[in-house]
């Protein structure tokens, strides 16, 4: 292990292509059993650092300790012990569901019947025991993305590393696959997830940093970071597209900060009610308003000054 039990540490962590840097120096420590989280936009630096991690890509520069090794001399020993979810699915589309589960165990040297329990235990909990004689191409993006989950799984990983493990799933298929990510969780599997999805990060990391232009602007748990960045609610007002810049100096006041985005208006406050009843008493018409409370998309935008698009 490294220092302080952290089962992932980086210290002025840097990934460079020829002149242009894409991770920036960071510092990081993932602890045993918590689910952690690296939120931001497209090109933030997320997969660079995930695949540093996983040990497919060397650093350029800094320190980097998983699971108390270094991947550059010891990437082998570090990836047996690794459950990796790329970004892509490399599932073997000439094989059965089963085959593919089967390869990789063979892979990782497991005996032959230790394998088959493995792998029928490993598609009960992908929900594909139905489909394990099937071949992959047909099968929907969710479940591919399960049978990677459980591919990657085969081996009993301490650390489960996902990269965008919901990108492009439909709403229904996100939640059945957060609900296995969360079994995982409660198994005591160490989970290191990228996401963009704002409101899946709040409910499944217990600490996440925000990475923006390969730095980090801020970690914490969701809580932390809602707090520190962002008030205890918002309160949205929608605009004709193009008005709501005219109506910003009239509410500007009402709030601690005011967001002015393409169709709305976000007002930072604790109280959300009573600004939209100054406004009104203002003259201020909006089309729709609602009060809810602060997200990490908040946080995100008070951060970076863009908002996450999905
Ligand atoms: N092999 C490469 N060669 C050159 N530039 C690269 C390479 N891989 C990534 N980059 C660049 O590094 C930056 C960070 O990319 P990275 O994939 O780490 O970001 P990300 O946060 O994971 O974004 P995404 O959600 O799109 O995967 C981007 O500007 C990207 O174009």
């Amino acid at each position: 292990m490294g220092g302080n039990g952290a089962l992932v540490r980086a210290d002025g962590l840097t990934k460079r292509f020829g002149e242009f840097e894409a991770v920036r120096g960071i510092d990081l420590d993932v602890r045993p059993g918590e689910a952690f989280g690296f939120l931001g936009p497209n090109g933030a630096g997320k997969s660079s650092t995930m695949r540093m991690i996983s040990c497919v890509s060397p650093r350029s520069g800094g320190e980097l300790t998983v699971l108390g090794m270094d991947p550059d001399r010891q990437g082998p020993r570090i990836r047996a012990r690794l459950g990796v979810v790329p970004q892509l699915d490399n599932l073997d589309n000439d094989l059965s569901v089963r085959q593919n589960l089967h390869i990789y165990g063979r892979y990782f040297g497991l005996g032959k019947a230790h394998l088959r329990d493995k792998a029928a235990e490993l598609l009960d909990f992908a929900q594909l025991t139905e489909r394990a004689d099937d071949p992959v191409e047909p099968l929907s993006g969710g479940m591919k993305r399960r049978l990677t989950i459980a591919r990657s799984l085969i081996n009993d990983p301490e650390l489960l590393l996902l990269d965008e493990p919901t990108t492009g799933l439909d709403p229904q298929a996100r939640h059945l696959l957060w609900d296995k990510l969360f079994r995982l969780k409660q198994d005591g599997v160490t989970l290191i997830v990228t996401t963009h999805y704002m409101d899946e990060a709040e409910q499944l990391c217990d600490r996440l940093v925000v990475m923006d232009n390969g730095r980090i602007a801020a970690e914490g748990s969701p809580g932390e970071l809602i707090a520190k960045y962002s008030t205890r609610e918002v309160l949205e007002l929608r605009f004709a597209p193009g008005t709501q810049q005219d109506i910003e100096p009239l509410v500007a006041d009402l709030a601690d900060r005011v967001e002015v985005l393409p169709d709305r208006l976000l007002l930072y406050t604790a109280d959300g009610e009573a600004a939209l009843a100054a406004a009104h008493s203002r003259g201020v018409q909006p089309l729709s308003s609602l009060v809810r409370r602060s997200t990490l998309e908040d946080v995100f935008l008070r951060l970076t000054g863009r908002t996450l698009v999905d």
